[in-house]
């Protein structure tokens, strides 16, 4: 069976007063009609690897990839405007923060029903009715009110529903969501997360999860890349997260706070440069093959510092 998404050997390289940076140095991975969670520390390379695959990147920033196929399509060979046609329609992004996201000035209404239109050939009626049903989908509880609404009107988390209807009403067949319920306080973030796994499930799409959170991740997604200096250091099941063995993952796992598993300190996340040069490891259940696993060389003194008081 073809996979929803073949990523193979992407690179995001951006030129800097002191040479060039690769932000994402060739990065592969499969995806089939599952969650699959991207996770790593500020700078690693995770929202840029999402905006790859869109072909967002903008110059002077450069994206090459030996392909990007979607449903077994090309990607990288379609022109400006195939690519739009892609955009929202195929693929749709949600972004951390909806306050960016949304117009100010245009009603709640006119926004998602314009996501829609701009796909699909639909009535205004049609339109309206299909983005009240969606408003209703994201549990907004009275969707008329909303649908007449300004953004400046909702608040952070029914923003980011509202997001997740604009984005969802073309019914695409990839979601990727960048980071999106941080912006969001913890109870409002579970709630927007459950309704997003349920579409997702209910309509049979794909999922990439953007997140620095690995316990909401190992929670929520069925797979997890863990990157460190723009590659994938480690791919695992998403519940055997917590057993994972790369150094970087374990050190991701240790400074983070876990609810049954209380520390009085957490640990200090150390470096390797070695890390960022080694190949990933980790089993990939979608045929990728098994790659070695890290010598001694990668086994960094994580927590060390603690450990002995420094
Ligand atoms: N226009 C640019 N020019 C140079 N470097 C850039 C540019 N845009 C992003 N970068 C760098 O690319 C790297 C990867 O950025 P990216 O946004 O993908 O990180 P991230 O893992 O998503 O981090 P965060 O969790 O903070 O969003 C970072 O080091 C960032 O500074």
């Amino acid at each position: 069976m073809t996979d929803l998404l073949d990523v193979q050997n992407l690179w995001v390289r951006f030129p800097t007063r002191n040479g060039i940076f690769d932000a994402v140095r060739g990065v592969s991975f499969r995806l089939g009609r599952e969650r699959l969670g991207i996770v790593g520390e500020s700078g690693s390379g995770k929202s840029m690897t999402g905006r790859a695959i869109l072909r967002l990147i903008r110059p002077p920033g450069q994206l090459t990839a030996d392909h990007i196929r979607l449903d077994g399509e090309d990607l990288m060979t379609k022109s400006e405007k195939g690519m739009r046609a892609v955009r929202g329609s195929r693929i749709s992004m949600v972004m951390q923060d909806p306050k960016f996201s949304l117009n100010p000035v245009m009603r709640v209404g006119d926004q998602i029903m314009e996501a829609l239109r701009l796909h699909a050939r639909v009535s205004r009626t049609e339109a309206r009715k299909r983005a009240l049903e969606m408003l209703e989908a994201v549990s907004i509880r009275d969707p008329e009110r909303v649908f007449r609404a300004f953004p400046h009107e909702m608040s952070g988390g029914m923003g980011q529903r509202i997001m997740i209807a604009m984005m969802l009403i073309p019914n695409p067949e990839l979601l990727i969501a960048d980071e999106p319920t941080s912006a969001l306080d913890v109870s409002v973030q579970g709630q927007v997360l459950r309704i997003m796994d349920k579409l997702v499930q209910d309509r049979g799409m794909g999922l990439i999860f953007i997140s620095h959170d690995l316990n909401l991740v190992a929670q929520f997604c069925d797979r997890v890349l863990i990157m460190y200096a723009g590659r994938v250091v480690e791919t695992c099941d998403a519940d055997k997260l917590h057993q994972a063995t790369h150094p970087y993952t374990r050190g991701l796992l240790n400074s983070m706070p876990r609810i049954d598993a209380p520390q009085s300190r957490l640990d200090v996340l150390s470096r390797d440069p070695a890390w960022s040069e080694a190949p990933s490891v980790g089993p990939d259940d979608r045929g990728l093959p098994e790659l070695p696993q890290p010598g001694p060389a990668g086994l960094g003194n994580l927590g060390a510092d603690i450990a002995e008081g420094k």
